[in-house]
């Protein structure tokens, strides 16, 4: 039983039975059957060598397999012409691949014009482009090398969707950049998908990455076998055996955690007269715990917020209790270690019933 059901029913990409063996012997993919939602975001991991970018490659003909079937959109694609399948299925790798010598513009507008697109017609969906990925206009003036690496990314991303693809493949795309531009690459790209809805294969050697961006996420081990399939809160609940859960880590329960919302916990009153008090401003937005000699800061979390982050606060908090603020900041009441607790143990034995 699966939690996911994707948003159009169909299943855009179909692997039946993929064998890759490359000639020097070494199997890259072995037996692989994997379908891949349309509209959803499947996250390909494992340790380095176990297959991620050939199964990747082989979804746009980069790599042909050795045996079995790959169907997009229905279509097997080796009935396809490979340079027409290319044109629907968007490619970003790390580092971005961008071309040195032509400006961001050009390289956006790359696609746009070897689809026969006009210049003028190119330029103007790159520079819409640039606007869509988060970058300033006058970027697209520039030469890559006069970018950081969290913008040529960007400029990657742009490159990709120029065509509109509805496919989107992304090889370890923010692997090389610092973690704080990572997360924000990693929330554009969420802003991005729920705006565009591409049918979406990343790559990433990532646990969390993995946790944060897909909607179900594909395990492999050396040798190109697949593991496990499942959503993130499926595999955290329940791996398949002990090799996926050393992947996902000892803290595998508190990554559970970040993907459940604070939103059902209940809510009380903040307390009133005892040691510690909570300090709001005019227009009851809370600003920090109080004691006579003391001071604390109070970081009030959203219904949106996750289990992971109550915690968090719950535990830094004088008193065990958070504060909760509607969307605007106002307080609209407390909880407590306990309630948090209590959920945090429900949210585990809730994903495990599930999917027994
Ligand atoms: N062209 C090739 N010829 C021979 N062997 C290859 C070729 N490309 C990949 N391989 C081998 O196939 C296996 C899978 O490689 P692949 O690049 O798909 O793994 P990966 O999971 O993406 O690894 P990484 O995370 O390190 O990028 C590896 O053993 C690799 O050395």
């Amino acid at each position: 039983m699966t939690l996911y059901s994707p948003g159009k029913g169909h299943l855009m990409i179909q692997f039946d039975t993929v064998h890759k063996r490359f000639p020097n012997g070494t199997t890259a993919v072995h037996d692989l059957t994997l379908d891949m939602p349309e509209g959803g975001v499947t996250v390909l991991v494992g340790s380095s060598g176990c297959g991620k970018t050939t199964t990747l490659r082989m979804i746009n003909r980069m790599v042909e397999p050795t045996s079995g079937t790959i169907k997009v959109g229905g279509k097997d694609i080796t009935r396809q012409d490979a340079a027409e399948l290319r044109r629907s299925i968007g490619y970003v790798i790390q580092q971005a691949g961008l071309f040195p010598h032509r400006t961001v513009l050009d390289n956006i507008a790359t696609v746009p014009l070897l689809l026969g697109h006009g210049r003028r017609k190119a330029r103007a969906r790159a520079a819409e482009l640039l606007e869509t990925v988060g970058l300033a206009p006058d970027a697209g003036r520039r030469y890559p090398h006069q970018l950081s690496g969290g913008q040529q990314q960007r400029v990657g991303v742009a490159r990709a969707l120029a065509a509109d693809p509805p496919v989107l493949l992304m090889d370890e795309p923010f692997g090389a950049v610092d973690p704080v531009v990572r997360t924000q690459l990693q929330d554009e790209l969420l802003r991005l998908q729920k705006e565009l809805g591409k049918t979406i294969v990343f790559v990433t050697h990532d646990i969390d990455e993995a946790v944060r961006l897909g909607d179900r996420i594909a395990v492999f081990r050396v040798g190109g076998h697949l593991v496990q399939c499942a959503t993130p809160a499926e595999l955290l609940a329940r791996p398949a055996d002990d090799f996926v859960a050393d992947f996902l880590g000892a803290e595998r329960g508190l990554k559970l955690l970040s993907l459940k919302t604070l939103a059902n916990v209940p809510q009380g009153p903040a307390p009133e007269g005892g040691t510690w008090s909570l300090v709001l401003d005019a227009a009851d937005k809370p600003l920090r715990w109080a004691a006579k000699d003391t001071e604390i800061p109070v970081r009030p979390l959203t219904d949106n917020d996750s289990l992971l982050s109550a915690l968090n606060e719950s535990i830094a908090s004088p008193t065990g209790l958070i504060a909760r603020v509607d969307a605007d900041g106002v307080l609209t009441g407390v909880s407590s270690r306990d309630d948090i607790h209590a959920h945090a143990g429900q949210a585990h034995s809730e994903a495990r019933v599930v999917t027994a």
